[in-house]
């Protein structure tokens, strides 16, 4: 048995903790449901946890809730089921000061995708990268403009670049001033929402390769959203696949691109190949339903059925994530045998 309790934080907030007193993972999300008005339910029963120094990523395609998931987990969208815990703090029980006040405190840090965006082309890049100081208040000018050149230099760029703004630098180092500027306040997990996607190919594997550094020196843990496997592949330990809103597969990313359980991720990783040593031996149209099939007919179950090859009556009621021994889980009826219906999934590589 796990030593799990619940404590109450500072925030008087209810929160799960190791008998020891500290969090046992650094963000715990729970059975995560969010809707948006009309569109529905946009995530369902999202599940999810990171701990400390770890990097995770979510791959899915677009629209399937990644920056849904993202924003819930700053509370910048109400949950409307389940709950998010961030270092023993539970994020979904705070409103107003209180919400206010944990996202001030900096320990959770967005990173988007398009930095021209995200980043005031009025101010200077120094001004930027200050900002979350500045909002948490307790250091002095001359310590900020410390932490401000130390953050520039960690992301690998010159501090004399603080005195120019967004429109002067090129993408690559934009990316880089939205990190120094995450990285400045100290947090403990990044949200990195396709955090490469705008950039060329080498200022992609550069950050790629900066924000692998940025774990390893500084321990923190960050979430990486991405609809690009190969993007993800390099740099995160674990890896979650979303599809409509649900989690359909995680586990160690080696594990899931190199033999994945669930028919969804199996398609990703086919229309992938770069991604893997140990490529599938099976094309991606091999992966997609038979254009003679009948139509899935049931509104319920899985919500992959209607595009998996490999759907039977049985997926009409919704498959349960099940936990694997080996640190995987899949939600799907025929994990262990869909892929024995048409042949072996392994590539002739591996
Ligand atoms: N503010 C909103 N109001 C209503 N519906 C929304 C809102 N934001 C997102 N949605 C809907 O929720 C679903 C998930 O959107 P979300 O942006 O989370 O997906 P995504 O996976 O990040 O997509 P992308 O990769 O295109 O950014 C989509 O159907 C989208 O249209």
């Amino acid at each position: 048995m796990s030593e799990r309790s619940e404590r109450i934080d500072e925030h008087g907030v209810r929160g799960l903790s190791s008998g020891a007193g500290g969090p046992i993972s650094l963000l715990e999300v729970d059975g995560l449901g969010v809707s948006y008005g009309r569109s529905g339910r946009v995530l369902s029963g999202v599940s999810l946890s990171v701990r400390p120094g770890e990097v995770v990523g979510v791959v899915g395609e677009t629209g399937s809730g990644k920056t849904t998931l993202v924003r819930a987990v700053v509370g910048l969208v109400p949950a409307d089921a389940g709950r998010v815990t961030f270092d023993g703090t539970e994020v979904t029980a705070l409103r107003g000061r209180r919400l206010r006040g944990f996202r001030r405190s900096g320990g959770i840090q967005l990173v988007f995708q398009d930095p021209l965006r995200s980043l005031d082309p009025d101010l200077t890049v120094a001004a930027i990268v200050g900002e979350g100081l500045a909002v948490a208040g307790g250091l002095t000018r001359a310590e900020q403009a410390e932490r401000v050149d130390e953050a520039l230099t960690r992301v690998g760029l010159d501090p004399s670049l603080g005195s120019r703004r967004p429109g002067q630098i090129s993408g690559g180092q934009r990316q880089r001033v939205a990190l120094a500027r995450a990285i400045a306040v100290r947090p403990k997990l990044l949200l990195c929402d396709e955090p490469v996607s705008a950039l060329d190919a080498s200022s992609r594997n550069r950050v790629l390769l900066l924000l692998d550094r940025l774990r390893r020196e500084l321990g923190v843990a960050i979430v990486m959203i991405s609809h690009d496997l190969t993007s993800l592949a390099g740099v995160v330990d674990r890896v979650a696949v979303l599809f409509g809103g649900r989690l359909v597969e995680q586990g160690p990313v080696g594990e899931v691109f190199g033999d994945p359980r669930h028919p969804y991720t199996a398609l990703l990783v086919a229309s992938a190949p770069s991604i893997g040593e140990r490529p599938l031996g099976r094309p991606a149209a091999s992966l997609r339903p038979a254009r003679d099939r009948e139509p899935w007919r049931h509104r319920d179950g899985c919500r992959y059925a209607s595009l998996c090859p490999f759907a039977t009556e049985e997926c009409a009621v919704e498959p349960r994530r099940e936990a694997r021994a080996d640190g995987r889980a899949v939600a799907c009826h025929h994990a262990d045998t869909w892929s024995d219906l048409v042949g072996p999934t392994r590539g002739t590589t591996g």
